[in-house]
C-alpha cells in the first residue's frame, strides 16, 4: 500500500442474504482527496464503506484503513464518520454530544471549531431528539469532525438538510479538504460530487465499473444533447437519422444524438426560427445511467 493510501479494498466479495453485495472491489482513497462513491439503489456503496470501516468483514479480500486492519484503534482514531443511520441519545443537548465524543481523543478539536465548521453555533444547547432531520445530520457532521480525523467517512450526508446548510457544508469539507483531510463520500445528489468529488467510483451491482475524475467519466458516454426552441413535433425530430432521443420540457426540445453536427444541419434546416439554440456533452447523471445501464 502506497503511504500516499489512507484506505484501501483489495479484491472484497462479500455476500448479503440472496445478495452479492460486493463483488471482488478494489479501490484506494489518496491523502487529501475526495472520493465519491457513486451507484444506483442497492449499488453497494453503504457495504463498501462498511467493509472499510471494519463493520462488515469481508467474504474475500481484504480493507485497510491506514495500512492497518479497520478494528486497530489507533487507525480508528484517525477517521470520523457520519454513516446513513446515527443511534444518538435524543435527551442529551448538542453541547453534551461534543463534550463526549471529544472526550475519546487526546487532542480533540475546539467546541468553537467543531461548531462553526458544521454551522451549529446556536443551536449548543437544543437537546439532539428535538432537532429537525437536517439539523440532525449537522450535529452528527459535528460529531464527526471532533478527532482532527485525516479521513472522513459521509454516507449520503446531506439528506435532509436545506440549500443554504448543503453549501455550507460544502464549504466546511472544502476546507477540511484544503487541510489535508480526505474523504470518502456516497450521495445521490450529482451536483453535491460535482461541486465536491476529485475522483468518483461507480458501483454497480457491486462491482466498481468507472473510476476517474468527473470529465473523464462524463467523457465515456459519446452522447451530446441539444437543447433549443423550436416549432417543430417531438416525433418528427425523432425520425431523423443519428437522433436517439427527443424530449420536450415546456417550449424546450432535448436531442440526444452521438452526431451533434448533422442532426443541427437538419435542425437549422427544417426550422430557419429556431432559437436559443446549445449543444453540450452528456451530464454526470447521463454518464452514470449510461455506464450502470451497460454494466447491466
Ligand atoms: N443485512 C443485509 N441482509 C441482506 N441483504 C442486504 C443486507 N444489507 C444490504 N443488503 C443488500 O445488499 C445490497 C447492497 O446494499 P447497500 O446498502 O450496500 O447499497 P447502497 O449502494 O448503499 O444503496 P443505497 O443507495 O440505497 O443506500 C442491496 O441489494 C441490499 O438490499
Amino acid at each position: 500500500m502506497s503511504t500516499d493510501t489512507v484506505a484501501q479494498l483489495a479484491g472484497v466479495s462479500k455476500r448479503l442474504g440472496a445478495v452479492q453485495a460486493l463483488d471482488g472491489v478494489d479501490l484506494s482513497i489518496r491523502r487529501g482527496e475526495v472520493y465519491a462513491l457513486l451507484g444506483p439503489n442497492g449499488a453497494g456503496k453503504t457495504t463498501a464503506i462498511s467493509t472499510m470501516l471494519g463493520l462488515v468483514a469481508p467474504d474475500a479480500g481484504l480493507a485497510r484503513l491506514f495500512g492497518a486492519d479497520p478494528a486497530d484503534l489507533a487507525a480508528r482514531r484517525r477517521i470520523g464518520v457520519m454513516l446513513q443511520t446515527a443511534k444518538l441519545p435524543d435527551t442529551l443537548t448538542v453541547g453534551e454530544l461534543l463534550a463526549l465524543v471529544r472526550s475519546y481523543y487526546p487532542e480533540p478539536r475546539s467546541v468553537a471549531d467543531v461548531a462553526a465548521l458544521a454551522g451549529l453555533s446556536d443551536l449548543l444547547d437544543r437537546r439532539y431528539g428535538k432537532l429537525s432531520g437536517g439539523q440532525q445530520r449537522r450535529a452528527q457532521f459535528a460529531l464527526a469532525l471532533c478527532g482532527r480525523p485525516e479521513l472522513l467517512f459521509l454516507d449520503e450526508p446531506t439528506v435532509g438538510m436545506d440549500t443554504q446548510s448543503r453549501e455550507h457544508f460544502w464549504k466546511a469539507v472544502r476546507d477540511l479538504v484544503a487541510h489535508g483531510c480526505a474523504v470518502v463520500l456516497t450521495t445521490h445528489y450529482l451536483e453535491e460530487a460535482e461541486a465536491l468529488a476529485d475522483r468518483i467510483g461507480v458501483l454497480a451491482r457491486g462491482r466498481l465499473v468507472a473510476e476517474g475524475g468527473i470529465e473523464a467519466i462524463r467523457a465515456r458516454v459519446g452522447q451530446r444533447q441539444i437543447r433549443c426552441i423550436t416549432r417543430l413535433t417531438e416525433a418528427c425530430v425523432q425520425a431523423w437519422p443519428d437522433v436517439r432521443a427527443v424530449e420536450r420540457q415546456g417550449e424546450w426540445l432535448h436531442i440526444f444524438t452521438a452526431k451533434p453536427e448533422p442532426v443541427l444541419r437538419e435542425l437549422l434546416w427544417a426550422d430557419t426560427d429556431v432559437r436559443e439554440l446549445e449543444v453540450r456533452r452528456a451530464g454526470l447523471a447521463e454518464a452514470l445511467n449510461e455506464i450502470t445501464r451497460e454494466a447491466a
